[in-house]
């Protein structure tokens, strides 16, 4: 088992100060879902954590490793950003085999929404396309902790249903901190939510509390 540590960060815009109270953990097992209005800074935590942003301050830890930046990461922190990353020329069953373990890279190939297209280039495929693939070679890759920003963005409900099965398998022997703009494909999921408000995190442990932040409106 292993434990994901994120404390004191620090993080400032020169027109504001972004981050300032941000604690969060995350075991091997756990799904922590990251709520926060838009702006909040949850993108910007994600790229912390995974050391492809500087901060004023952070203390980054996995077990007894303290992380200061992406080299430290390496097979510890896989992170997906929400733009783009496939290579456009490359052909689909290529990319998966260059990303994941072989274990792994057979099981996106054999997944039925997936097999069509193992045979065309990322430029060939529909945004969607290219985001389902992304998010499935981000959540089978051989890290211990994963960090998926916004993963549900542009996928359709029958693919949302198999990549949360999917990380719920995979979380079992990792950690995953996911984001999204709807709440509900994140309580679904997580085991734990916090929720980013006012440069702080806040731990969630129901829907009144979304509501008391001012992250989901009082009617809902
Ligand atoms: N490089 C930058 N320089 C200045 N301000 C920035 C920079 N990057 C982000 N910001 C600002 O920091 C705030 C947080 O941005 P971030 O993308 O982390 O928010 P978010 O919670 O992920 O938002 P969303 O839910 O809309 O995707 C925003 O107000 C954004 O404009």
């Amino acid at each position: 088992m292993s434990l994901l540590h994120i404390d004191s960060i620090r993080k400032i815009f020169p027109d504001k100060q972004l981050l300032t109270d941000v604690f969060i953990t995350c075991k091997s097992g756990e799904i922590v879902g990251l709520l926060g209005r838009n702006g909040s800074g949850k993108s910007t935590l994600l790229k912390i954590i995974f050391g492809s942003i500087p901060a004023e301050n952070k203390f980054v830890r996995i077990d007894e490793k303290v992380l200061k930046g992406v080299a430290d990461t390496r097979n510890l922190i896989k992170y997906l950003p929400q733009d783009n990353f496939l290579p456009d020329h490359t052909k689909v069953k290529t990319i998966i085999s260059l990303f994941c373990h072989k274990k792994n890279a057979e099981k996106i190939k054999n997944y039925s929404h997936i097999r069509p297209l193992l045979n065309r280039t990322s430029k060939q495929l529909s945004s969607g396309e290219k985001r389902l693939i992304e998010v499935l070679l981000i959540v089978f890759s051989n890290a211990k902790f994963i960090l998926i920003d916004e993963p549900f963005n542009g996928i359709a409900p029958v693919y949302k249903d198999d990549i949360k099965a999917m990380i719920r398998e995979q979380s079992e022997h990792k950690g995953f901190i996911i984001t999204d703009h709807d709440y509900k494909n994140i309580t679904g999921i997580a085991t734990k939510t916090i929720l980013l408000h006012d440069g702080g995190t806040k731990q969630i442990s129901d829907k009144d509390e979304l509501k008391h932040w001012g992250y989901i409106p009082g009617t809902a």
